[in-house]
């Protein structure tokens, strides 16, 4: 059992005030207190409000991208005022500054998309708007069917979910996970992996702290999931090759099959009209296999894809 450090509260968890980011935050306290028998009450969480959550009427690539998500708290890890970070790590930059580092990838949850609205994506009516405003989403859904109509939905989970009782769409994406953890698992269909791929990372909770700070470092190091954090590293060393930004649709899942990982990702151009895909087999930590797939995928693209990867974050 690693050390506990004499002051009370132990150890200072910043968080978004989002309510899935804080139920994110409850469940890496809780499973910080039970892997280290601490009582409740050692972990304390520190909301701050991200830039992310200011601007809500914007897609976020339009706005700055995923560095909004992580800039506040950034700050206040450098600063000392909080120990670690808890993020989702599909939101956390690829590039990360090396004064950070990801102290603890939690056990992956769902990894799927729920669609709200319809039955499946064939059911959404002909001509249907649909409300999301990531570009995978949309490029997925542009190119099963062309027909619907995409439009901008932001906002935390509940937020997207009121627009669309109150009709501002008739169907709608949402992170299974991110539902899981709010309670909310019963809601819409899931999209099988086989034909609609998530986002990478999607479902993995990641706490970040200080490089140098050997004692956080050891404490986190007890709640992370080797196996969650293979499969989210390759998933996250392909998004490297492809240059990828929050402008790129990317879809990837990376699983343990067998003692090796199976890799599975397409890329789209904005309006889902074309669409480039591979996979690959390769060992837990391999990261060149992921890269050359990215690679492989970017040589094989139409201009249309290419022109959305390699770009500035
Ligand atoms: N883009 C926002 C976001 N970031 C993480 C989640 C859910 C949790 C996860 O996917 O890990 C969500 C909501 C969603 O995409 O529906």
């Amino acid at each position: 059992m690693a050390d506990i450090p004499r002051n009370h509260p132990v150890l200072r968890l910043g968080t978004r005030q989002s309510p899935l980011a804080m139920a994110q935050a409850r469940e890496t306290a809780n499973r910080l207190c039970a892997a280290h028998g601490w009582a409740e009450g050692a972990v304390e969480l520190v909301p701050v409000v991200a830039s992310g959550d200011k601007i809500q009427d914007r897609p976020l690539a339009e706005i700055g991208g995923k560095a909004l998500w992580t800039k506040e708290l950034d700050a206040w890890l450098a600063a000392g005022e909080i120990d670690a970070s808890v993020h989702s790590l599909k939101d956390v930059e690829t590039l990360r500054p090396e004064q950070f580092t990801l102290g603890a990838i939690l056990e992956r949850a769902d990894r799927r998309d729920r669609l709200l609205g319809a039955a499946s994506i064939r059911a959404i009516p002909q001509g249907a708007v649909v409300g999301t405003s990531a570009p995978r989403r949309a490029a997925q859904l542009l190119h099963a069917r062309p027909d619907c109509k995409v439009v901008t939905f932001r906002g935390n989970v509940a937020t997207r979910m009121a627009k669309l009782a109150s009709g501002e769409a008739d169907a709608t994406f949402l992170a299974a996970a991110g539902l899981e953890r709010l309670g909310e698992s019963g809601v819409g269909t899931p999209l099988d992996a086989q034909d609609w791929l998530p986002a990478p990372s999607q479902g993995a909770i990641a706490v970040e702290c200080r490089s140098d700070d050997q004692e956080v470092r050891a404490l986190l190091s007890a709640i992370d999931h080797a196996a969650t954090r293979a499969e989210v590293l390759a998933e996250r060393a392909l998004l490297e090759a492809l240059g990828g930004t929050c402008h790129s649709p990317i879809a990837v899942l990376c699983e343990q099959d067998g003692d090796a990982l199976a890799m599975r990702a397409a890329i789209y151009s904005a309006d889902g009209a074309d669409r480039t895909e591979g996979e690959a087999r390769f060992a837990a930590g391999d990261l060149d296999a992921p890269r050359a797939l990215g690679r492989d995928l970017l040589a094989r693209a139409t201009p249309a894809i290419r022109a959305l990867f390699g770009g500035e974050p």
